[in-house]
């Protein structure tokens, strides 16, 4: 079973994770890992934390000869801000300190973790609060960091089979469109030259990791507009995995069914809101005649005409590419103040600003790449079984010598 978990505070010393359950044998680099956390830093939009951080992972278990051993994957991301960002915090904020000389935050900002998140676990009253600092520090999306990383090692192992993983943004607030046939002839031209990795590699190339040279500027437009109006934007972005073997996944229990897999990990992602496979919306507007994909006998592959199904069907990946889109709510910290209440005194307060992006959406397309190889890969690993790399790759072989 592959599995992964996360630790540590945005303005803690580090990050760290383990990744469980890779098998031996997958090729693996610091720098494969950190191909990708630099690409998380992409995007315009982003905010002044974006100058501190200089993301480079360190890999201290698991790992020898540039291959993996089938132990944990033992993971070190230090927290850059946690010594440059805030003089005086590694010692009053640290494991043992007393937080004295840092003021507490008490006005929670709506849209954010901040109050829902102390009233959970406290920070809302005496002892531990009022201050809403413990929930901004692990709620914070400085968490996807770790997360890209871990699922890069599953990328790594996805990579060495032949499958890719990659997405674009399509709309930034107001600029872009959610119709897929706006992008597709692009999209598809991409993927038929080098799969879902030439589409990720062409979106790097934009400022918002939109495809489209004209959109992409009238983006970055919108996001300086909606800056000096001191607000934030969302958006939605599209990720695609080519070279997914048939039979991932499964009808024989809901939660096996890829779909849900697929939806929950890019629902888990921070600021998150809605996800479509395929079609999505749009396939409960269209009759079926307009929805259903013919099945075509391709030589010695079974295929399909279209793909509205976005690479699944009945739960189960049916080898053509898997198409995810997901939406992603404005970000919650805004210039323009917000209506609150001071958890000290109950009393309504503006919101107060603190240092924030604009907008992260091409950041988390990039999450959403991770997340969706990452269930991929766990899938795959279902399948396939997996205590060696060779093994697993024997026998993804011999099913795609059969057409699978
Ligand atoms: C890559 C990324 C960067 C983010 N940056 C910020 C930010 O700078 N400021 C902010 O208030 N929220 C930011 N968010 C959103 C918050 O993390 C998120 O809204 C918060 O954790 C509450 O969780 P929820 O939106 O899922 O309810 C970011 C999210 C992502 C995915
Ligand atoms: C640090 C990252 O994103 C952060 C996510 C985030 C939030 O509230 O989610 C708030 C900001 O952090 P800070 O308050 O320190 O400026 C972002 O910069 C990152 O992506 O690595």
């Amino acid at each position: 079973m592959l599995r992964y978990l996360t630790a540590g505070e945005s303005h803690g010393p580090s990050l760290v994770g383990i990744v469980e359950g890779m098998p031996a044998g997958v090729p693996l680099t610091p720098g494969d890992i950190d191909e990708h956390l630099a690409r998380r830093w992409l995007g315009f939009g982003r905010g002044g934390r974006a100058k501190v951080e200089q993301d480079q992972v360190q890999v201290l278990g698991g790992v020898r000869f540039s291959h993996t051993m089938g132990s944990p994957v033992a993971l070190l991301l230090p927290n850059a801000a946690y010594e440059k960002d805030r003089a005086g915090w590694p010692e009053t904020m640290a494991v043992g300190g007393t937080g004295e000389g840092v003021e507490p935050v008490t006005l929670p900002r709506p849209g954010h973790a901040d109050l829902a998140g102390a009233q959970k676990y406290g920070f809302d009253r005496p002892p531990r609060g009022p201050d809403v600092r413990p929930v901004i520090d692990r709620s914070s999306a400085r968490e996807t960091a770790m997360r890209v990383a871990c699922c890069s090692v599953a990328r790594q192992m996805l990579r060495a089979l032949g499958v890719e993983v990659g997405s674009h943004v399509v709309r930034l607030g107001g600029v872009g469109s959610d119709d897929p046939e706006a992008w597709a002839e692009r999209r598809d031209a991409l993927l038929a030259d080098g799969g879902a990795r030439a589409l990720y590699a062409e979106a790097d190339t934009s400022p918002v990791r939109m495809l489209d040279a004209d959109l992409s500027d009238a983006a970055v437009e919108h996001v300086k507009a909606t800056k000096k109006a001191g607000d934030t934007l969302g958006g939605v972005y599209e990720v695609v995995a080519t070279g997914v073997p048939v039979g991932l996944g499964s009808y024989a229990q809901g939660d096996r069914r890829l779909g849900g897999r697929l939806a929950g990990a890019v629902l888990s992602i921070q600021a998150q809101k809605a996800v479509e496979v395929g079609d999505g919306w749009r396939a409960g507007r269209r009759p079926g005649s307009e929805v259903h994909d013919p099945i075509t006998r391709d030589g010695d592959r079974w295929s399909r005409e279209t793909n509205h199904a976005g690479g699944v069907e009945g739960g189960i990946s049916n080898g053509m590419p898997i198409v995810v889109r997901g939406t992603m709510k404005p970000i919650p910290t805004l210039i323009k103040p917000l209506g609150t209440a001071d958890l000290e005194t109950g009393e309504a307060q503006p919101t107060r600003y603190e240092r924030s992006d604009v907008t992260s959406v091409p950041a988390a397309s990039t999450v959403a790449e991770a997340v969706v190889a990452w269930e991929i890969a766990v899938a795959l690993v279902e399948r396939y079984g997996g205590d060696t790399f060779e093994a697993l790759r024997e026998r993804v072989e011999a099913d795609r010598a059969r057409g699978l």
